[in-house]
């Protein structure tokens, strides 16, 4: 008789890289896309018994991903992770929920000689699309969507000021600094029957216009009203996760030169940050 007990289990495959092209008269299309598997259900003699009867191999998952990429229409990850995910549970009726992540690398169209190349891309930026997309046997759809890696700067109407002091507070206020910071959001869909490639796109740009025009008394306070803006401006999201690292961009003393820096000179840090998240939803 144990003396302990499964008290959950998930597995899967991470890290399956894929890159598919899409072949077409008028050019080409690429997708990368960097794909991860975890299954839930009826696995628990697997645990103490060592029976892999109903082990779907992780190895297999990672041919899954490929042979689903075939013969899949999707152009983007939320449609695609769904067909898995409904691939994976429609032939393994162990499997109690399904969830698929994925990262999308971003790349854009080479132009050369002012036009749009038909084949040939560059990596854009840094910046990653994300989505979660999960389904148990109740059959509920469930996606999340997100982006990560997205470098931001303000370099005017950014202040902080006014906050508490003890005795080891040292931070002058600023009523002008510069704001630089890397994006991570995900927003929660109500709404899974949508162009996800739209509401993305309106998504990104409403967090970006905020972030622009944001007279910002902290980053909280900017953070905020970018969630605030973009579930506004996008009825199927009824919630948003942001975390923003507050990349500190440090005002250098020339003084000891016999110089002043009005605001000009600075030196861009990475560590130590700030780093602020919230999450917010519709009421
Ligand atoms: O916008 C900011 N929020 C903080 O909480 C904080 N703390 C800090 O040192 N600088 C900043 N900036």
């Amino acid at each position: 008789m144990s003396n302990v007990e499964l008290v959950a289990n998930r597995y899967g495959k991470h890290r399956v890289r894929l890159m598919k092209v899409t072949r077409h008269p008028h050019g080409n299309e690429v997708f990368e896309w960097t794909v991860q598997v975890l299954l839930k259900g009826d696995f628990e003699t697997v645990h103490t018994l060592g029976d892999n009867s109903k082990v779907l191999a992780t190895d297999t998952m990672k041919n899954t991903v490929y042979s689903v990429a075939r013969t899949s229409k999707a152009s983007t990850p939320e449609v695609y992770a769904t067909e898995l995910v409904d691939f994976i549970l429609s032939r393994n009726p162990q499997v109690s929920s399904a969830n698929v992540n994925i990262e999308a690398h971003l790349w854009k169209r080479l132009r050369v000689d002012g036009k749009d190349h038909p084949d040939t891309f560059m990596r854009g930026s840094a910046e990653v699309q994300t989505t979660h997309v999960e389904r148990g046997r109740d059959g509920v759809l469930h996606v999340t969507s997100g982006l990560s890696g997205l470098n931001l700067l303000k370099t005017a109407n950014s202040a902080f000021a006014g906050f508490l002091r003890d005795s080891l507070t040292t931070l002058p206020d600023t009523q002008d600094r510069v704001f630089g910071t890397v994006v991570q959001a995900e927003w929660v869909y109500s709404d899974t029957n949508i162009d996800f490639d739209a509401v993305r796109a309106t998504t990104r740009e409403t967090l970006l216009k905020t972030f622009a025009n944001h007279v910002s008394l902290s980053v909280q306070q900017t953070l905020y009203q970018m969630a605030e803006d973009a579930i506004n401006a996008v009825p199927a999201i009824s919630e948003i996760e942001i975390a923003m690292p507050n990349k500190h961009c440090l005002l250098i003393d020339l003084s000891r030169f016999g110089q002043d820096n009005p605001n000009e000179i600075f030196v861009p840090t990475d560590e130590p940050h700030g780093y602020i998240e919230a999450r917010i939803r519709r009421k």
